[in-house]
């Protein structure tokens, strides 16, 4: 939710110029947009794009979603279900939250961003090699993506030059797990895990070697 406001908002900009000293920069800042009335586009409607949802209801967008299949109403709530073309053509805000694999690696690349509405704003928090980074840098500067907000790279942690270039890029280093909560959570679940595995002598929500990408 930050990455999609700050994105939104066109935040990278002015954040770097204040701290240049150099207050809203030699010209004006790129006037942001809101999220109320936007069309978020969330890409895997899973435990943190249903996450996301609820957020993003609460600053009125309108929540449009693919997933592997349609979702029942008890867990989609008033987002609706579209194709991935759908997705691409309608949003104004895309979110990205599917697993990376042989499947979804380059998922999206030049002929996606193609299909994208001009000055879409995307954010990716999944991870890297989902986006093709050499076609978004083209499609950020070119204007067709407006403003981009990520969280995961594809090489991490070496990031594509022309990302650290582009003002319009709020970048983070893969970090969406570092809070005290989710932290603190993790630990929990991991030591019950591990109790589990000395009672039961198996494992809960232990993703195989090669999806874990
Ligand atoms: N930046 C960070 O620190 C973090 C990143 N992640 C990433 O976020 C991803 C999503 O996490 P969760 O929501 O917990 O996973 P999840 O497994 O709960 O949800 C993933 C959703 O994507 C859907 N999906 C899978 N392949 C798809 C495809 N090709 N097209 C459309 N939908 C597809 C699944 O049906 C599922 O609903 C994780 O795979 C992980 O890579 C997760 C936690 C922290
Ligand atoms: O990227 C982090 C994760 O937990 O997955």
């Amino acid at each position: 939710m930050f990455l999609i406001l700050g994105a939104l908002r066109r935040l990278n900009v002015p954040m770097t110029t204040l701290r240049e000293g150099n207050w809203r920069g030699h010209a004006p800042p790129p006037l942001g947009r809101d999220p109320e009335g936007k069309t978020l586009g969330i890409l895997g409607l899973g435990g943190i794009g249903q996450n996301l949802k609820r957020k993003a209801e609460a600053f009125s967008m309108r929540i449009i979603y693919h997933s592997r299949s349609k979702l029942s109403e008890h867990v989609a709530g008033n987002a609706e279900y579209v194709t991935f073309e759908d997705l691409l053509a309608r949003s104004d805000v895309i979110s990205i939250n599917i697993p990376l694999n042989a499947d979804t690696r380059h998922l999206i690349s030049t002929r996606e961003f193609q299909q994208m509405k001009d000055g879409v704003v995307l954010v990716n928090t999944a991870r890297g090699a989902i986006l093709d980074e050499g076609a978004l840098v083209k499609a950020l500067d070119s204007g067709k993506v407006a403003s981009v907000g990520l969280d995961v790279y594809e090489d991490e942690p070496n990031i594509h030059p022309g990302l650290k270039a582009n003002p319009h890029a709020i970048l983070l280093p893969h970090m969406g797990t570092w809070s005290v909560e989710t932290q603190a959570a993790m630990e929990e679940k991991t030591i019950a895990n591990v109790r589990r595995a000395l009672e039961t002598g198996s494992l809960r929500d232990i993703v195989p070697e090669q999806a874990c990408l």
